[in-house]
């Protein structure tokens, strides 16, 4: 099963990109910011560890239905490096879990490629999990100006914090098997990831019905893997070496881009 990590930067057009190989190429997306959602909902131990900690230090940190206050957790880790990082402590972990459960999922139904949208994807040293990754990167005007449109409750300086609070975009661009740079228009956007599919994901079967593309995600070579393990690791090893290879060959021609 190829595991495509795809991050960027925030606002950068993750999730715009997610949704296109979602709907239009029908390949399972893995997504870390609804899943950082849900382990931190009321019953979970990452929710009890966060009240007990941050309630002693933030202002209505609880709503009335007893689930947290994102907007007032928000503005206070991204202003708090050492706080972020205990917000990240503890639900980082939980976070994890659930990405290698649902890969195991993935991989038992039989999925030959999914997707991992993960905006901390080399902070939190997942990229070790994937087979390639893939950037979506823009330039800083467009970022701060995104990020201002999406959310307005932001203060320029607390958009510029939440911004600085994660790796610069190109360096995740210098760590990545690919990039696609999204400073023009959604069109454009759509057009570079058709390229990106049909260049970087040959191995599978698209068909194109009416404009509908469907991929043929599910193959014997899949089913196979699921049935005799020592055969996915094989899989994975070989995935691991072609990966090493590809990285060294970019370190080589990426200077260009410092
Ligand atoms: C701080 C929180 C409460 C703010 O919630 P809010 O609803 O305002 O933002 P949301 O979760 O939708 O995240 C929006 C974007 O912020 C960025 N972001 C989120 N968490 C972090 C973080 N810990 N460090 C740096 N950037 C982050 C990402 O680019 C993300 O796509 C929330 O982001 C959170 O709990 N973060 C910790 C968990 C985490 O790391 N999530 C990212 C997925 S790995
Ligand atoms: N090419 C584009 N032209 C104009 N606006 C865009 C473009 N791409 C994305 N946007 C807008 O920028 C904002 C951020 O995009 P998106 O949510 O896809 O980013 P993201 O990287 O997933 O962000 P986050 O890390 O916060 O989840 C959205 O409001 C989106 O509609």
């Amino acid at each position: 099963m190829l595991i495509l990590g795809l991050t960027g930067g925030i606002a950068t057009g993750k999730s715009s990109v997610s949704k296109i190989f979602e709907e239009k190429y029908k390949l399972p997306i893995i997504d870390a910011d609804k899943i950082a959602r849900e382990v931190v909902e009321p019953g979970n131990k990452a929710y009890d560890q966060i009240i007990k900690h941050f309630n002693p230090l933030i202002d209505n940190l609880v709503n009335d239905d007893k689930s947290l206050n994102r907007g007032a957790l928000g503005s206070y880790v991204f202003s708090h490096r050492d706080e972020l990082k205990v917000l990240n402590s503890i639900s980082h972990p939980a976070i994890r879990r659930r990405i290698l459960y649902l890969i195991w999922k993935e991989y038992i139904n039989g999925s030959s490629v999914v997707i991992l949208d993960i905006p901390l994807l080399f902070e939190s040293g997942m990229d070790w999990l994937c087979s390639r990754v893939l950037t979506i990167s823009c330039n800083s005007q467009n970022q701060l100006e995104r990020l201002l449109k999406r959310n307005k409750e932001l203060t320029e300086d607390e958009a510029i914090n939440r911004i600085n609070s994660q790796m610069k975009i190109i360096d995740k661009v210098k760590k990545s098997d690919y990039f696609i740079d999204n400073d023009s228009s959604f069109e454009e956007l759509e057009n570079n990831v058709e390229k990106f599919v049909k260049l970087n994901l040959p191995a599978i079967k698209v068909t194109n019905n009416n404009n509908n593309y469907s991929y043929m995600i599910n193959s014997w070579w899949n089913y196979f893997q699921a049935i005799f393990p020592p055969f996915a690791i094989l899989g994975i090893f070989n995935a691991t070496i072609r990966k090493s290879i590809l990285k060294l060959k970019l370190r080589l021609t990426k200077t260009s881009l410092e």
